[in-house]
C-alpha cells in the first residue's frame, strides 16, 4: 500500500521570520498527521532553518534543485551532499520552472536525478506538459520521454527510491487546477509505464499531482487511484491551507 505524499514547494519565497511563522505553525499541526507523509522544499539559505526547527517533527525537509556535480569548480552551484549535510531527505529535480527557465533539458534532469540519489536523497522527479503540448494531443509523449531519460541511467531499481511529481504546466500557478480525471489519465499512463519495466515498482510508486492544488480540491484530486499526493506551491505558503491539503491526503 502506498502512503500519500504532500511536499510544499516554497519556490523563491520567505524570509527569516516568515518562515518562522511558517514552520513554527505546521510543526504542532502536522504531528498528528497519520497514514500520510509531508515535506517542505525550501530556498537554499533556508535550509539550515528548516532543519532546527522541523528535526524529530512529523515534517520532512529538502531543496528545490541541485548539481549534477559532486565538487568542483561550478559557481553558485550546490551539491547532493551539501544538502544531506543539512538533512535533507528529499531534492526536487525536474521542475518546469527549471526546465524552461533555466534551459535543464531531459538529460540535465536525469544526471541530478542520479547524483540526488548517489548521496542518499530522495528525488522528486517533476514532469508534465505544456498548454500546447496538451492541445498538440502529445502530453503522454513527452510525459515518457521525461521517464525515459531517467530511466535510461537510473533505471527502474532508480525509480523505485524515488518519488515522481506529475504537474501539467498549465495548470502550475494558474489557478487552472487539472480535473481529477485529466491528473488521473496522466498518473494512470506513467504507473502503466514503469510497470513496463518493473509490475512491483509501478505499483510503489509514489505519483504526486502539482498545478494549483488548494485545501478544497485536494481530497477530490487525492481521491483518485493512481494520484498519492500533492506537490504544493501557492498554496503551500499559507499553514492553514498547507495542513489542510496534508489531512485531505489521510
Ligand atoms: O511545485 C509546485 C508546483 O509548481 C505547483 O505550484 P502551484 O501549486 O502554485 O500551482
Amino acid at each position: 500500500m502506498r502512503e500519500k505524499l504532500v511536499a510544499g514547494n516554497w519556490k523563491m519565497h520567505g524570509s527569516l521570520a516568515e518562515n518562522k511563522a511558517l514552520l513554527d505553525a505546521l510543526v504542532p499541526q502536522l504531528a498528528s498527521l497519520k497514514g500520510a507523509s509531508c515535506a517542505v522544499c525550501v530556498p537554499y539559505p533556508y535550509l539550515f532553518q528548516a532543519q532546527q526547527a522541523l528535526q524529530g517533527a512529523n515534517v520532512a525537509w529538502g531543496a528545490q534543485n541541485l548539481s549534477q556535480h559532486e565538487k568542483g569548480a561550478f559557481t553558485g552551484e550546490v551539491s547532493a551532499s551539501m544538502l544531506v549535510d543539512f538533512g535533507c531527505k528529499y531534492a526536487l529535480v525536474g521542475h518546469s520552472e527549471r526546465r524552461a527557465l533555466y534551459g535543464e533539458d531531459d538529460a540535465t534532469v536525469a544526471a541530478k536525478f542520479v547524483a540526488a540519489q548517489k548521496a542518499g536523497l530522495t528525488p522528486i522527479l517533476c514532469v508534465g506538459e505544456t498548454l500546447a503540448e496538451r492541445e498538440g494531443n502529445i502530453t503522454e509523449q513527452v510525459v515518457a520521454r521525461q521517464l525515459d531519460a531517467v530511466l535510461a541511467v537510473a533505471g527502474v531499481a532508480g525509480l523505485a527510491k524515488s518519488v515522481v511529481a506529475y504537474e501539467p504546466v498549465w495548470a502550475i500557478g494558474t489557478g487552472k487546477t487539472a480535473s481529477p480525471e485529466q491528473a488521473q489519465a496522466v498518473h494512470a499512463f506513467i504507473r502503466a509505464k514503469v510497470a513496463e519495466a518493473s509490475a512491483d515498482v509501478a505499483a510503489g510508486l509514489v505519483i504526486q499531482y502539482g498545478g494549483s492544488v488548494k485545501a478544497a480540491n485536494a481530497a477530490q484530486l487525492f481521491s483518485m487511484p493512481d494520484i498519492d499526493g500533492g506537490l504544493i506551491g501557492g498554496a503551500a505558503l499559507s499553514a492553514e491551507e498547507f495542513v489542510a491539503i496534508c489531512r485531505a491526503a489521510q
